[in-house]
């Protein structure tokens, strides 16, 4: 399941970046002095124990929370997210859970994300197929399984042809052979991929680089291969799963 290397090296500013970010909610510090890049073509991992910041850097990224400290960039330009203009940055997200319209089939949910995006209501069927649910198309989304509706969002997400796609915790929920279609998915994609995911077999197994956050710093930062061996991390979040 392991990703090709993109054939050429990004330049150093390609991409979206997180310069020092600091966010505090009142008197709690929930990410501090936390830098990361994600480059074109790769997946970046950020994983953690609970309260350990993860879902603050996916809102700070998306816009729904501002950073206290610290700047965003995009191919080095400075960046203020927001939430509704994520799209014409070409950055596309699924969320915790799923959050189709209950009300539209399958294909109307994913032609949504496409006109959302100024992409060909067609192209529908094109993410939909690349997601192996096609088949679901005029379902509605109440009637199936889980698994199948994580995969209609992501389908939703893809639509778009973003150049950098947030996952938040896409195998909630999912089996042991779901996780693996769906690390699969993850692999074959072009996009550069931001995942904030618990469940270490998908995180190695997809990422090209993992940030270890724990109470809101940053304790690792390296390879999979690198990960698997900090002892910091092997003590404080990985334990005996490492
Ligand atoms: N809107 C908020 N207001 C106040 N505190 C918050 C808010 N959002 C998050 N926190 C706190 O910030 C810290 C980091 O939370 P966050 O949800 O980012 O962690 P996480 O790593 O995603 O955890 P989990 O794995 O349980 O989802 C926690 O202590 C949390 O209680």
């Amino acid at each position: 399941m392991t990703r090709p290397a993109p054939a050429t090296d990004p330049a150093p500013d390609e991409g979206l970046s997180l310069h020092r970010i600091g966010v505090r909610f009142g008197g709690l510090v929930a990410l501090d002095d936390v830098s990361l890049r994600v480059p074109p073509g790769r997946t970046v991992g950020v994983i953690g124990p609970n309260g350990a910041g993860k879902t603050t850097l996916f809102n700070v990224v998306c816009g729904f929370v501002t950073p206290t400290s610290g700047r965003i960039t995009l191919d080095g330009r400075p960046l203020r997210p927001r939430p509704h203009r994520l799209a014409r940055l070409g950055i596309a997200r699924t969320l915790q859970g799923v959050g189709l319209f209950a009300g539209l089939t399958v294909l109307e949910n994913v032609m949504v994300g496409a006109e959302h995006a100024g992409h060909r209501p067609e192209s529908a069927w094109e993410a939909l197929e690349r997601c192996g649910v096609a088949p679901h198309a005029h379902a509605h989304p109440g009637g199936l399984p889980y698994a199948v509706r994580k995969r209609v969002a992501l389908a939703r997400a893809l639509v778009a042809q973003p150049r950098l796609l947030l996952l938040d915790e896409p195998a909630g929920g999912l089996g042991a052979d779901e996780i693996g279609e769906l690390g699969e998915l993850i692999t074959g994609l072009s996009c550069a991929v931001l995942l904030v995911e618990h469940h270490m077999d998908l995180v190695m197994a997809v990422c090209d680089e993992i940030l270890v956050l724990d109470f809101g710093k940053p304790v690792a930062h390296g390879t999979p291969a690198q990960i698997r061996t900090d002892e910091a991390v092997v003590d404080a979040y990985l334990g005996a799963a490492a």
